[in-house]
This record gives structure tokens, sequence and C-alpha cells, in this order.
């Protein structure tokens, strides 16, 4: 006799570009049942999905019953402060992982992490709560990436490379083997990383030099 779990109900927490990406793989997601989004514009859909209203909903769905959530929004502050705001509130965080993505041996994910179509992520990788690997992008092995990340698509990362909690690597992005990327910084599209950026640092360029301190 098999048991099949009924899928979870799952409220999307952003109605933009990102969220229409992050509806279209958790709509194929069996365990993941979509009962809208939450966003300014209730007139508005995400690919089919409703906009339910603003996050003064979340209280009262959690209380009719809604557990799940992902919280689908580009900008990497927003996205960690309204996943802690979503986690405080009882909702578990799911993952959102492309079946056309490829995770190796060894790689573990917090939880609210989303991997999108045609990313490689090779063994023993760690990507942390709330970060984004976006379309294409690949972390090579060994690599650690912290809390509320963003790699934008087709960042290639090297073996080894550690990347710190709210930092966003633009489309495209490069970076050598064993760099370390400090928190909350912002590489520019198309950079080369190739020495350690310290943290809260902007930096661009191929190789990529620190343009400004970030306040
Ligand atoms: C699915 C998705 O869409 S995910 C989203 C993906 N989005 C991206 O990858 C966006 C990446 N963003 C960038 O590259 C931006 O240009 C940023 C964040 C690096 C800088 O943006 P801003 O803070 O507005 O800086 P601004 O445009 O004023 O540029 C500052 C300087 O850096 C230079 N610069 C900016 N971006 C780059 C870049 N990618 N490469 C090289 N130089 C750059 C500018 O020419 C300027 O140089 P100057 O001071 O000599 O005139």
């Amino acid at each position: 006799m098999f048991h099949h779990a009924l899928p979870n109900k799952t409220v999307i927490i952003g109605a933009g570009g990102h969220a229409k990406v992050i509806a279209d793989i958790l709509r194929h997601d069996p365990h993941v049942e979509l009962i809208g989004c939450i966003g300014p514009d209730p007139s508005a859909t995400v690919l089919g999905l409703t906009v339910l209203g603003g996050d003064e909903l979340l209280p009262g769905l959690h209380k009719q019953g809604i557990r799940h959530a992902f919280v689908a929004i580009g900008n990497n502050a927003r996205r960690h402060a309204l996943a802690k705001h979503a986690e405080s509130l009882g909702f578990e965080l799911v993952n959102a992982i492309s079946p056309r993505a490829y995770l190796a041996s060894g790689v573990t994910l917090g939880a609210g992490v989303a991997v999108m179509p045609g990313c490689v992520i090779q063994p023993d990788t760690r990507i942390g709560s709330y970060s984004i690997i976006n379309t294409g992008a690949t972390v090579d092995h060994d690599g650690n990436i912290g809390m509320a990340c963003h790699i934008a698509p087709g960042c290639h990362l090297s073996g080894n490379v550690t990347v710190g909690d709210e930092s966003f690597l633009g489309t495209g992005t490069s970076v050598i083997d064993g760099m370390q990327i400090g928190e909350g910084c912002m590489i520019g599209a198309g950079a080369a990383v190739i020495r350690p950026i310290p943290s809260y640092s902007l930096a661009v360029g191929v190789p990529a030099v620190v343009k400004r301190t970030l306040a």
C-alpha cells in the first residue's frame, strides 16, 4: 500500500520577474501546490497565478493552513528580511530547484534556495538559505555561497570559491579558484574576479577592481 502525501499549499512572496521564474519551477514540483503570489498589485497575475495582495496577508494565510512559502524577490537585503519575517510567522520556506539543474554529490542547500535551469553545482558545495543561483550559472567543487546571495545568470565560479552573505554577482561574472568575495558585495556584470574582494565593495571589470565601498 503506497501513501502519497498531499502537495504542500505554498504561497510565493513576490510578484515580479523573479517570481515568474520561480513559479515556472514550482508549478512542476509534485510536492507543491501554488495558491498565489504576494505583491502590491492584486489586479496582476504571475504565470496565471493570482496576486492575493500585500505582505499583511501572510499571518492570515498561515492561520488558514498555508504553511509553505517561497520568497521570490530579487533584491538580496529585502529577500533576506522577508524570508526571516515569513519564518517568524511559522512558514516553512521551500526550495525551488529546476529539474534541469545538476546538483552533484555532497551539495548542501539551506532553505528558500533557488537553482534555475541550466545550473551546475559541483560536489561538496554549500548554498546558504535564501540564495539564488540564476539561469545557467555554475558553482564548482567545494564552493561556499552564503545566505541571501544572488549569483546572476551565466556566472562561473571555479573551485573553492567563497561568497559572503547578501553578495550579488552580476550576469556573467567569472571567479578564479580559491577566491573569497566578502559580504554585501556587488560585482558588475562580466567581471573577472582574480583577487579577493573585501566585504561591502562594488567591484567591476576585467580584472575586477573595487570602485567604491557600499555604505
Ligand atoms: C535574471 C536577471 O535579470 S538577474 C539580474 C542581473 N543583473 C545584473 O547582472 C546587473 C549588474 N549590474 C551592473 O553591472 C551595474 O552596472 C553595477 C551594479 C556594477 C553598478 O551600477 P551603479 O552603482 O549604478 O554604477 P554606475 O552605473 O554609476 O557605474 C559606476 C562605474 O562603474 C562602471 N561600471 C558599471 N558597471 C560595470 C560593469 N558591469 N563592468 C565594467 N564597468 C562597469 C561604470 O562605467 C562607471 O564607471 P566610471 O565611474 O568610470 O564612469
